[in-house]
């Protein structure tokens, strides 16, 4: 694992954060994560010193993250994309299909197991299975049989989550800020953990930005860089930030 990751330059990139498993260890439930304060005072100094340039672009919906992340409120997306909150406040929803249909197709299956949790977002539907492990295969052919039925929606397959989210992805998110105030022109960095992301190192990476992607942790990736766990992402901001104060 490639541990030499350069810091990212707060003045002239663009910063893209995944939340779950990149800022925040992963928790057993989605409401039992810890933010460190540190965190929070990072974020705004960076926020400060790049002018805006930095954006939170998660599988939770924006709520969450406002939630999570106050005082601040960053520009973000939610929903792997299927919502955003640009630089200037302004919140952007792209149309997404009704959940309610494939929220009945599988709920036979979590009220007979007491360790599946459904999360509902809007225009996605969360699996979670972190407490019943054993019943990945269910959940996925489950997920996979309601999709059959309900065309809207692609299957992600995440961190103990099999999910069914809107045809937006988070490269499409990340290429969207990047078309606007104050992300134009600045080189991305995107850092994230999980399947979701590599659609966001896709763009970050592409021809077009130029820019660079650090997966966390382990399993394949497209990323250029690589960093151990959100401890080494945090120590990344912290360095960041040093490095933008020392050199004026
Ligand atoms: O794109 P992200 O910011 O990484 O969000 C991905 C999903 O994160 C949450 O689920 C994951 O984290 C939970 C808390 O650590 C964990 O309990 C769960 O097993 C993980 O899958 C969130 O609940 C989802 O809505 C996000 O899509």
């Amino acid at each position: 694992m490639t541990e030499q990751t350069r810091p990212y330059d707060v003045a002239a990139d663009a910063l893209f954060l995944d939340f779950d498993g990149t800022l925040v260890d992963l928790a057993p439930q989605p409401d039992g994560i810890v933010v460190p304060p540190e965190l929070i005072t990072l974020l705004q100094q960076i926020q400060l010193e790049s002018d805006g340039a930095l954006a939170i672009v998660s599988g939770r919906p924006l709520d969450q993250l406002d939630f999570f992340l106050a005082p601040l409120r960053l520009p973000a997306a939610g929903v792997h994309g299927a919502e955003r909150r640009t630089a200037d406040g302004r919140i952007l929803q792209q149309p997404v299909p009704d959940v309610q249909h494939l929220r009945e197709r599988l709920l036979p299956l979590v009220d007979s197991h007491s360790g599946l949790q459904l999360e509902l977002k809007r225009g996605a539907l969360a699996l979670h299975y972190r407490h019943a492990a054993h019943l990945e295969q269910r959940c996925v052919d489950t997920m996979m049989e309601a999709l059959r039925h309900e065309p809207g929606f692609t299957l992600l397959h995440g961190k103990m989550v099999v999910e069914a989210k809107p045809h937006i992805n988070k490269g499409d998110a990340v290429a969207a800020f990047l078309h606007e105030a104050p992300f134009r022109g600045r080189r991305p960095v995107f850092i994230g953990d999980d399947v979701t992301d590599e659609a966001g190192f896709a763009i970050a990476q592409g021809e077009v930005f130029g820019g660079l992607g650090i997966k966390i942790g382990a399993g394949p990736t497209q990323a250029l860089q690589r960093l151990a766990d959100p401890a080494a992402v945090l120590g990344l901001l912290r360095q960041s930030v040093e490095v933008r104060s020392t050199s004026g």
